[in-house]
């Protein structure tokens, strides 16, 4: 007997809480197992490839089904003991008990799947690069809480997994850097104290810096990359796996350098990553930020480090080549946008300015591959995609693809 299904519960091909056991083929981008039951595909969160598993349906949907695990009959060899002992409450990290090297090699996988099924691109991916560092490289956690009940505070912590407003409680995180792990017991312990005090929820910044935390968002932090000292707002956006940020940026800059081109655009440029890493390799930088905080924080970041021919403008990077007056065929243009990709706006005056190369950073290889297909009609074709693994233990991962003009 099942129990009885929530109202919305379609009974097909599953019921409710039926069990069923199943071969798990591979991994979703999302980081949940996936297999097929006569061509049925079901997800099966925490399974690995090659497990045969038992798992209890909870939803079907169109044309597949979401089961939870209940036991792994066959275990993959490349299983491993995950690091915390939040791993399948929290919804941080999907890989932890999966091994580094298998990882690195979905990771690698993924790349090449999204391009050849979203793009039509078959395009062999270099494999992922891996973090120096595989535990406590975060250099910034930001746990939430919700508004006290009775005068507790209830979790301070992050999303449980699966849900999208119940919080876990995190009291270390072991991909969060030692000083921040450190300093987090005491910074939780203060905010219980004054639990009575927030009229809401809030989200509470852990950011490390040098050698200490900052909890202000409107506080400067500082990060070193090889010979370079970047500052920044604490609140701002700064990559958060400094360890292998001296890799990444000589890769970029390779990359960009690769065509002799004399002139660099760094569009949606932060504080200046990638124009002050780069800024030795070419005549002259024009960085393009939205924020004014972070613009401000580049142009002085140029000036501490000596850097005196980089130029930064505060402006949304749709409008960037009007005012770019570099030769086109000698430009390289890095691009770097958030999760959500470029605007087809952006591409539009990109292709229009026909710079000789690109090379595209993002944190989410789906809008990329959406964005690669707008600039391959543009006439620009893939020279090498190489994704990096900025962020070990979760399904997160950092791409580069670098395009010429054909
Ligand atoms: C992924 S971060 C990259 C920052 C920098 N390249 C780095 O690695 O530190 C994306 C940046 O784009 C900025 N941004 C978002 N939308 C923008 C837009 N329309 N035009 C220019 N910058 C934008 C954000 O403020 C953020 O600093």
């Amino acid at each position: 007997m099942f129990p009885r299904p929530p109202k919305k519960f379609v009974p097909k091909p599953f019921e409710y809480h039926q069990e069923i056991e199943i071969t798990i083929d591979s991994l979703t981008n999302l980081g949940s197992g996936v297999g097929r039951i006569d061509g049925w595909v079901v997800f099966v969160p925490f399974s690995l490839p090659g497990e045969l598993v038992k798992a209890r349906v909870f939803r079907n949907d169109k044309n597949c089904s979401h089961a939870d695990l209940v036991e792994i009959l066959t275990p993959s060899p490349d299983r491993i003991q995950p690091g915390c002992p939040l791993f399948g409450e929290c919804g941080g990290c999907q890989y932890q008990h999966l091994s580094y090297d298998k990882q690195l090699a979905w990771k690698t996988r993924q790349v090449g799947e999204l391009m050849k099924h979203m793009a039509a691109v078959t395009f062999p991916v270099n494999d992922c690069l891996s973090s120096d560092q595989h535990w406590n490289y975060r250099s910034k956690i930001t746990p939430h809480f919700e508004k006290a009940k009775d005068g507790d505070l209830g979790p301070i912590g992050f999303l449980a997994f699966g849900r999208r407003s119940q919080l876990i409680d995190v009291p270390q995180c072991p991909i969060a850097m030692d000083t921040i792990n450190r300093e987090l017991p005491a910074i939780r312990e203060g905010l219980r104290k004054r639990a009575g005090s927030f009229k809401r929820g809030a989200t509470v910044l852990l950011r490390a810096t040098e050698d200490r935390v900052e909890t202000d968002f409107k506080a400067t932090a500082t990060e070193h990359v090889g010979d370079l000292k970047f500052q920044f707002l604490a609140g701002d956006f700064f990559q958060n796996n400094p360890f292998i940020l001296p890799a990444f940026t000589g890769y970029v800059a390779k990359q960009a350098c690769a065509g002799g081109a004399k002139y660099l655009v760094d569009a949606y440029c932060g504080s200046g990553l990638f124009s002050l890493t780069l800024a030795r390799h070419f005549q002259q930088v024009a960085g393009v930020e939205v924020s004014e905080t972070s613009c401000e924080w580049a142009r002085k970041n140029a000036a501490a480090n000596h850097i005196t021919n980089a130029t930064f403008l505060t402006a949304s990077a749709e409008a960037i080549f009007d005012s770019i007056s570099f030769p086109a065929d000698e430009t390289a243009v890095v691009i770097d946008p958030p999760r959500k990709g470029c605007t087809p706006e952006f591409i539009d005056q990109l292709v229009k300015f026909s710079p000789a190369r690109l090379v595209y950073v993002s944190c989410d290889p789906a809008t990329q591959v959406r964005d690669l297909k707008l600039l391959n009609d543009g006439g620009y074709r893939l020279e090498d995609v190489q994704p990096f693994d900025l962020f070990p233990h979760t399904r997160h991962l950092e791409c580069v693809m670098t395009l010429v003009k054909a």
